[in-house]
């Protein structure tokens, strides 16, 4: 992630609250799947004095003890903030999928629809998504609708992460 503390670009102000580290839990399913599972959630959002934001998350499968089992999903990529409030947020997946995502800031809440979804050859069928994220009593709330394998547009996990950091660390080059 960038390096060191940089004044906010302005136009990043209605996207300001998300920037720093967040941690928390979170549960899924999809009618493919056998079973529901639960997931621990790390995500980081910095800046480096441009106008846009950084984003990356990471998940970890969780027992019943809260232990992290092994890594599931993880995401990377930009948010793009646009006049009106709009933003373009742009996403790459290990699991062969780039995203092209639109949508809109009001007040502590975003609400995001997929533009594009592009998969390689061996990636499984993905079509589409919505996402919801919103600051709730302090907490990062969202939720990931998709349609894939043949289903329509569905919940497939959502998550309430703890802040665990405001804004940029001095010196998070080092412990990168
Ligand atoms: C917090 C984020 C996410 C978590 C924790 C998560 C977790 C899971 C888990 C545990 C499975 C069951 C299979 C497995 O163990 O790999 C699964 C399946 C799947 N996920 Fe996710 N996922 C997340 C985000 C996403 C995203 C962003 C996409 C699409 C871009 C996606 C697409 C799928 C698909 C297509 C399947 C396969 C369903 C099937 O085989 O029937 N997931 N996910």
């Amino acid at each position: 992630m960038f390096e060191i503390s940089q004044d906010l670009h302005p136009d990043l102000m209605p996207l300001a609250w998300l920037v720093g580290k967040w941690e928390g839990e979170g549960v899924g399913g999809y009618p493919t799947l056998d079973e529901d599972f639960r997931f621990a959630q790390e995500i980081e959002f910095s800046h480096n004095g441009k106008p846009f934001l950084a984003y990356t998350s990471r998940t970890w499968l969780l027992d019943e003890e809260n232990n992290r089992v092994r890594p599931l999903a993880s995401e990377t990529g930009y948010w793009r903030p646009r006049p009106n409030r709009e933003v373009e947020v742009l996403l790459a997946h290990p699991t062969g999928f780039v995203e092209v995502w639109v949508g809109r800031v009001t007040g502590a809440k975003i609400e995001l629809r997929t533009d594009v979804v592009a998969r390689t050859e061996s990636a499984k069928e993905v079509n589409a998504g919505h996402r919801l994220y919103g600051l709730v009593e302090g907490d990062l709330l969202w939720a990931y609708d998709m349609a894939a394998m043949g289903q329509p547009l569905q919940a497939h996990v959502s998550a309430r992460l703890r802040r665990v950091r405001v804004g940029e660390e001095p010196g998070d080059s080092e412990n990168a």
